[in-house]
């Protein structure tokens, strides 16, 4: 649906040449919800806009639905946008304007003649849950109901993309959890395939199929969120995904415990959730594990269980045990203490 292949994006300021983008590469599939996440700066709005061509990639080719989009005429470029809508964290809603004006004035600047336009922005204010706020006006509505206004703006286009960019950073948790399920609704019902921008891994985690994990201007990590969280191998992306389990355990606890046998964390996914593996360590090596912290991650598709364990006994047997658990399909990390 959205392929961008060696993208790069350099802007030359008085200070010189800056690097924004770096030589991405990535395909976003028809019907999937794609995050791309990042720590400030690391170049993810610039590749989001160079998708709907808000910025024109310095290198590399950006194709939408089999089209290249980077040398379009204007006027096949229109056409090309119109697939393609877009939400901001900062909602931009004309303050001035109600809710109804909110979403229809763009539509004015299409064919969509008045009747339909009715119906149109009837139907989205509907699916976001805002039927009866046809006459208020932006200041009138909280965050929440602002960003479901953005939403019904940008569905009202009818497009088969949704670029989201930073759609829920502006809001508190409880409101960015109903946004991230109305996107979901979104994503099922509407079939609208969505490719976010966050800087918040429990937006990847709730919501995205994949991901791809970004850092100076690189995409440093990509690949289906259950795969990244079970077994990631860039540090940064691990720090992405520890941000969604529990505190860290304290390094003088760590320190003691490591002196009788090695710390993990045990990722639990798909069959290896129902077995019963960690009694049977106990009962099949000479190891006494002994849960610290525990949690379960519910994804979009899957759950993943984790289990920080320290595995007491001596170091061949702890090996024999750790290779039975990977055996049995378990996820293993962190059995170095500075990992865990
Ligand atoms: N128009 C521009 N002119 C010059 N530099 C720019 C421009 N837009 C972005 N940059 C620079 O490109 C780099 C990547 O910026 P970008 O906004 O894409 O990152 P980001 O990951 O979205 O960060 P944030 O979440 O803080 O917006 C930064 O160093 C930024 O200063």
């Amino acid at each position: 649906m959205i392929k961008l292949s060696n993208v790069s994006k350099s802007f030359q300021t008085k200070k010189g040449t800056i690097q924004a983008i770096d030589d991405v590469s990535l395909e976003v599939k028809k019907g999937e919800i794609f995050g791309v996440i990042g720590y400030s700066g690391a170049g993810k709005s610039t590749l989001i806009r160079c998708v709907n061509l808000l910025e024109a990639p310095t290198f590399g080719s950006v194709v939408i639905k089999d089209k290249e989009v980077t040398n379009l005429p204007a006027e096949e470029l229109l056409q090309v946008r119109r697939k393609i809508g877009m939400i901001f964290q900062g909602f931009h809603l004309l303050k001035t304007a109600n809710v109804y004006d909110n979403i229809a004035i763009p539509l004015r600047l299409t064919e969509v003649d008045k009747e339909e336009l009715d119906k149109r922005v009837t139907k989205y204010l509907k699916i976001v849950g805002l039927e009866d706020k046809h006459d208020a006006y932006p200041g009138q509505l909280s965050g929440g109901q602002k960003q479901r206004v953005a939403i019904a703006r940008a569905l009202a286009q009818e497009p088969e993309i949704l670029l989201s960019d930073e759609a829920t950073s502006a809001l508190d948790p409880e409101t960015t959890e109903s946004i991230l399920e109305l996107l979901l609704k979104i994503n099922k019902e509407l079939g609208i395939t969505i490719m976010l921008i966050t800087h918040e891994m429990n937006v990847i985690q709730k919501i995205c199929d994949r991901v791809a994990v970004m850092e100076n201007g690189k995409v440093i990590e990509q690949g289906r969120t259950v795969d990244i969280y079970a077994r990631a191998t860039h540090p940064t992306t691990k720090r992405f995904v520890n941000s969604t389990y529990h505190k860290e355990l304290p390094a003088n606890v760590l320190q003691e415990l490591i002196q009788t046998g090695p710390v993990v964390r045990l990722s639990f996914v798909g069959e290896s959730t129902s077995k019963p593996v960690l009694a049977s360590v106990s009962t099949k090596f000479q190891v006494s594990p002994n849960i610290l912290a525990g949690g379960i991650i519910q994804l979009k598709q899957e759950t993943i269980g984790a289990l920080v364990v320290h595995l007491n006994g001596d170091q061949e047997e702890t090996k024999r045990a750790i290779a039975y658990l990977e055996e049995q399909g378990v996820m293993i990390e962190g059995v170095e203490v500075a990992h865990v």
